[in-house]
Order: structure tokens, then C-alpha cells, then sequence
């Protein structure tokens, strides 16, 4: 049996980076960037007038000029024009580049306009008003976007502003969630008083929607034969296999075994920790990755977060920042195993994030989930975890 930090180093030292693809800008939205995007311009790339009116010289206006003779019209999209001389005004329109030799902008509001005469009729006019100032935003080279970030619409306007038409981005794995157990019927069957529903598909799945990725679901019955082909299937079509159950020490526990006659290389099997001691991680010789997660429900949901996602994050060069927490009550955990206790977080007005252990029936109790926020990590060593003591916490909401 390995601790969780070898179980966890294991997991990320067999975690490849997605591969990287080129795509249409309409094509990557939920995907993350797997590149550094720069400004290939100023932000904005000239001085761009921000309300439609007259631009003039702030000079003249500070010398009393009050009505200015209109020369020519600056549209967006139009080539600069310019001020020649005093007295003298361009109209100027929202986007376009603010005429040469003029620096203040007057909306059509604030002016009487007769024939090619304008006069200012404003209380007040500042020097520099309704302009967006060449490279105020960001300037030309800046990083923009940063390897790893998810593309949202904001995203998608930054991409386009610097002419990203083909972005490139980390391909997402295809998944397969797959439970086990003759006890396990589906969600909109009436168990027989033997059997239950299956739960930990849907905790699973919820655990990874965040990555978007193409989540497919299967269920074995406790049949060696059935299994094997069924894995021997799904290795083929997909990239990450996440079983539950079956892999303890049980009759009908036939998951390790079936990989094993499936050339899945086992890298690891039980792991000392509580929740979750069962757990098997191995590949395929095709470079598949496969999280035999334990069928307790709160053991394949802490592995899921612990192992899986953590996985995941690497895969697709996302970062997570780590999150620690105050204990509020003392823990007693006696084993000597890294121990995952469920928490509530709360945040008192010193801005610490306290964490209430929710204690519940040990790892079959999936209701308890639904009271708590988080796992804290207990190390091994210690029987006693006092309050006010801090340890990570690997929060699931
Ligand atoms: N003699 C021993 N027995 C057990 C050990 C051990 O070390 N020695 N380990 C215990 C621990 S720890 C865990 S965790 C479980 C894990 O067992 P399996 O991975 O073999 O899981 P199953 O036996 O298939 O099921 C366990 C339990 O979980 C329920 N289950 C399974 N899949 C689902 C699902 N998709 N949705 C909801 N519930 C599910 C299943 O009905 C069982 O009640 O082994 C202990 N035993
Ligand atoms: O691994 Mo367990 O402790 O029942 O979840
Ligand atoms: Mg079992």
C-alpha cells in the first residue's frame, strides 16, 4: 500500500499534456489556450474619438474661440484628416481616429450647429474629453491571455481583436464513467429491496463537467467475461476510463483482474488513505489512463477529486490554486492513514476559512456529502487533529 503522496505522484507523473490543435475561432469556446496570446497592437491602436460631436484644439477654446468653422468630417474607418488652423473644427465620429492637431472632443449635445458654423454652447469644456487614448489599455507585446485559460465570450473578443482566426488549444479527453455491480439499477427504476440506484456515475460526472469534456457512461454487471469485453471496448474509443467499484477484496470484485487480462498496466492498487484505501491506477499500452476508483460513494467522489481532477488540471494545463483551512473542532482519526474528513467551510470576519468537521457514517454515507463543502486532508502520524490547527482542503463545491 503507497501513501497518497506517492499515489498522487504517480498520477501526475503518468498525466501527459493534452495534445495541442489548432482550431477556427468558432470552434474553441470551453476549450483552454494552449498558447500565450500577445497584443499585436496598441488597445485601442489610435486615439479614438468616444462620442460623436466636433474635434477642435483645446487651444483655441482656452483663447474664447467659441464658434469654430467645420472642415471636413473624420468617420470611423476613414484615414486620419487634420486641423490646419486655428478656428477651425472636424466633425468627428464614435471609432474614428481623432483628427491630427485636434485634442478634445465636443458631443453634438453641447453644440448649435448653422450651415458650416458650430458654436460650443457646453458650460464646460475639458481638455482631452470623449477620447480613448491610443495604447491606454494594454500596449503592443502585452500578454493578453495567458496559456491554460478557459475561452469564454471575453476571450473569444480578445482572440478576434488580435486576429487569432486559428487558435491553438488543448483537445480535451474523451471520458468514460463506468460503474459496477449487479446490486446497481438505474435512476428511473424501482429497486428491488436488494438493489440501489446508481449514484456514483452522477457524482462523477458532475465532478467533471467543468472541463467539458465528452463524457460517455457505461455499467458492468458482476460478470468477469462481460467486464472484460466491455473495458476491451471502451480502451479503444476513449481516452480516461474512471471505474467504480469492484476492485476490493470481495468475491465479485473482478475490475483488477480484468485489466490485468487487458494488458492495463497497474501502477498502483490501495493507497494509505481513508476514504478511498482501494483505489487502482494504471495504462494501457496504448497510453490510456484508467482510475479504478472504489464503489463507496464517498471514496470514488473524494479519488475523484483528489486523483482525478487533479489529473485533469494537468492534462489541460489548467493551474488551481491550493486552499487551506482552520479546523474549528478537534478531529479524532485513530488509523494510521491520510485521512479525508468531510468539512463545512466557513468564513469568519478575520477572513480565515474555518472548517466544521461533518462527521457522517464512514464512506457508504453519500447524503452526508450534501451537508459538507469540502475534504481536509489529515496527514498520517497524528490520532489527535486540534482545532485551530490548518490543513489543505480540496473543496467539491
Ligand atoms: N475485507 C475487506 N473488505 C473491504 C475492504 C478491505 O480492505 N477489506 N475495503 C473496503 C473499502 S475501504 C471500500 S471503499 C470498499 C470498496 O469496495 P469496491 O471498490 O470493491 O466496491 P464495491 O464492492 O463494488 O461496492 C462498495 C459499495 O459501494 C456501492 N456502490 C458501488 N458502485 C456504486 C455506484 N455506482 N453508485 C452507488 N453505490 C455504489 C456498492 O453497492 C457497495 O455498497 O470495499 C470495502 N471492503
Ligand atoms: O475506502 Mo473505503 O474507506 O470505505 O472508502
Ligand atoms: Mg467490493
Amino acid at each position: 500500500m503507497i501513501t497518497v503522496e506517492e499515489a498522487h505522484r504517480i498520477v501526475l507523473s503518468n498525466c501527459s499534456v493534452a495534445s495541442i490543435v489548432l482550431e477556427n475561432i468558432n470552434d474553441v469556446q470551453g476549450y483552454n489556450l494552449a498558447e500565450d496570446i500577445y497584443a499585436d497592437r496598441n488597445f485601442p491602436p489610435f486615439d479614438r474619438v468616444t462620442m460623436d460631436g466636433i474635434a477642435i484644439r483645446f487651444e483655441d477654446y482656452s483663447k474664447g474661440i467659441r464658434t469654430f468653422k467645420i472642415n471636413g468630417i473624420a468617420a470611423a474607418g476613414s484615414e486620419q484628416i487634420s486641423i490646419h488652423k486655428s478656428g477651425e473644427c472636424v466633425e468627428a465620429m464614435t471609432g474614428a481616429m481623432l483628427p491630427e492637431n485636434s485634442d478634445t472632443v465636443i458631443r453634438y449635445e453641447d453644440l448649435e450647429i448653422e450651415g458650416n458654423k458650430v458654436t460650443i454652447i457646453a458650460e464646460r469644456v475639458t481638455h482631452g474629453q470623449n477620447i480613448h487614448r491610443e495604447g491606454e489599455d494594454r500596449k503592443k507585446g502585452d500578454l493578453i491571455l495567458r496559456k491554460g485559460k478557459r475561452i469564454e465570450a471575453p476571450e473569444l473578443g480578445v482572440l478576434a481583436t488580435v486576429g487569432k482566426n486559428m487558435v491553438k488549444i488543448y483537445q480535451r479527453p474523451k471520458i468514460a464513467i463506468i460503474s459496477s455491480g449487479d446490486e446497481l439499477v438505474n435512476v428511473d427504476t424501482k429497486p428491488e429491496p436488494h438493489q440501489i440506484r446508481k449514484s456514483n456515475n452522477y457524482s462523477i460526472q458532475g465532478a467533471l463537467t467543468q472541463f467539458n469534456c465528452e463524457i460517455d457512461q457505461f455499467h458492468l454487471l458482476d460478470d468477469p467475461d462481460e467486464i472484460t469485453n466491455k473495458i476491451r471496448g471502451i480502451l479503444n474509443e476513449y481516452d480516461v476510463l474512471i471505474l467504480s467499484g469492484g476492485v476490493s477484496k470481495g468475491k465479485f470484485d473482478y475490475i483488477p483482474e480484468a485489466l490485468m487480462q487487458l494488458d492495463v498496466k497497474k501502477l498502483f492498487h490501495r493507497v494509505k488513505q481513508r476514504p478511498g484505501k482501494p483505489f487502482w491506477f494504471g495504462k494501457s499500452k496504448e497510453g490510456k489512463t484508467v482510475f479504478a476508483l472504489p464503489g463507496n460513494p464517498v471514496s470514488s467522489f473524494m479519488c475523484t477529486h483528489k486523483y482525478v481532477l487533479s489529473w485533469m488540471r494537468w492534462h489541460l494545463g489548467l493551474t488551481e490554486p491550493t486552499i487551506y483551512a482552520e479546523l474549528a473542532s478537534d478531529i479524532n482519526f485513530k488509523p494510521n492513514l491520510t485521512y479525508y474528513a468531510q468539512v463545512k467551510l466557513t468564513y469568519s470576519k478575520t477572513s480565515k476559512i474555518l472548517a466544521h468537521p461533518i462527521e457522517g457514517n464512514g464512506s457508504g454515507d453519500l447524503a452526508n456529502l450534501t451537508d459538507a463543502d469540502a475534504f481536509m486532508e489529515l496527514p498520517m502520524g497524528k490520532e489527535i487533529y486540534k482545532a485551530g490547527e490548518v490543513y489543505e482542503v480540496i473543496r467539491f463545491r
